[in-house]
């Protein structure tokens, strides 16, 4: 039987573990490096700070010992914040071999590089093959087997191609795309209109202004891409506007709940004492500020949140100087496509 090593015992890895285990078919092991998360899991079969009144499977292998837990894993699938992707990657290095896969889930950019997270496993294990999984897919609806789709995407189809072969369920649907690139900005950036999204719910505007904000936040993460070398059609894909759908809709997001707190007048510390979750945006809209001037880009709603969340500034304010800035025309931007081809 294949074995499949998840790494990171929040929400979204234990999720994963459960419909891997109840596939049936392969041999899963959650890794937490957290001694009372352990034993609690093991003790309990719970999981309660992440993903409260699910049960974990009796056949789902627990275990705090990272050389084990590697050990004739055929994939490894990296569950941790995106931050944490580098350190997690060195720690293992001693116990991976080059035939093993690395799956990531992490939707974010590296806060000190702007990098993607398969260009720091391209850095740390070079000689191993990637896959990204990415799509609209809360870890509270895949674990209660919501039906669910999400695209696995690797430069290497086959390998794209095996892992999509892994994850199908009948309750999760899993599409292949080899545009890296574009599966990767598409989470991590989405992140940060899902945040303006929930800082227009705290404030109490309307389903207009959410559904501007989504409209024309796709675009300025298409712009970006485009010059970071992704493909267009991605971002009208699953891990891009369905997963701006879902990330900016669902009380499930913690992007959208910390902006409904910051909305509602809360400061970032108290905002993020609340969530007690990773919430990628605040990091992924730093890098995206500044990704944005390296390339050239107009990121208009990046920019005013950036001012929000690292300036301080008033978000009344913020929403005014996104409606009141220089009159545009939509179409103008066909010319993405061309670039695009
Ligand atoms: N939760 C979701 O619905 C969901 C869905 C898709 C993708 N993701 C992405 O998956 C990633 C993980 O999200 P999550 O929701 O599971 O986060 P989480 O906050 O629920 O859990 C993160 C886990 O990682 C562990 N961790 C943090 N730093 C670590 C380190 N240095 N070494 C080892 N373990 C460490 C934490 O202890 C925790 O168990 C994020 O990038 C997120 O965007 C989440
Ligand atoms: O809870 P969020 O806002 O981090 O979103 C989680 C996933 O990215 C949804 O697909």
């Amino acid at each position: 039987m294949e074995k499949i090593c998840v790494l990171g015992a929040g929400s979204f890895g234990t999720s994963l573990a459960i419909l891997l285990t109840n596939k049936n078919e392969y041999n899963v092991v959650l890794w937490t490096r957290d001694k009372k998360q352990y034993d609690e899991m093991l003790n309990t079969r719970k999981n309660e700070n992440y993903l409260k009144d699910i049960y974990l499977p009796e056949k789902l292998s627990i275990s705090i010992d990272l050389e084990s837990s590697l050990q004739d894993s055929n994939v490894i699938l990296l569950a941790v914040p995106s931050q944490a992707v580098r350190s997690v990657l060195r720690t293992i290095k001693p116990y991976v071999k080059d035939d093993q896969i690395i799956v990531n889930v992490a939707k974010g950019l590296e806060k000190e590089t702007g990098l993607r997270i398969s260009e720091i496993v391209k850095q740390e294990l070079p000689n191993n093959k990637y896959v990204v999984l990415s799509g609209p897919s809360h870890a509270e609806e895949i674990a209660k087997e919501v039906p669910t789709a999400i695209v696995s995407s690797s430069q290497d189809i086959k390998v794209a191609e095996y892992i999509q072969n892994i994850f199908s369920t009948s309750k999760l649907r899993v599409y292949t795309n080899p545009d890296v690139i574009g599966v990767e900005l598409g989470g991590a950036l989405k992140n940060i209109i899902a945040f303006g999204a929930g800082i227009a719910d705290g404030l109490g505007c309307g389903d207009n202004t959410k559904a501007a904000l989504m409209t024309r936040g796709i675009r300025e993460i298409a712009r970006l891409g485009i010059k970071m070398g992704a493909k267009l059609s991605t971002f009208s894909g699953l891990s891009g506007i369905g997963d701006l759908i879902v990330t900016c809709t669902s009380m499930h997001s913690r992007n959208r709940r910390a902006g409904i707190l910051i909305g509602q007048g809360k400061s970032l510390d108290e905002t993020l004492h609340e969530i007690k979750m990773v919430v990628e945006g605040i990091t992924a809209t730093q890098v995206a500020y500044e990704l944005s001037k390296k390339y050239n880009v107009d990121m208009p709603i990046t920019k005013e949140i950036y001012k929000v969340l690292y300036e301080k500034k008033d978000v009344k304010e913020c929403i005014e100087n996104l409606m009141l800035r220089d009159k545009a025309q939509e179409l103008e931007e066909v010319v993405l496509e061309k670039l695009s081809l």
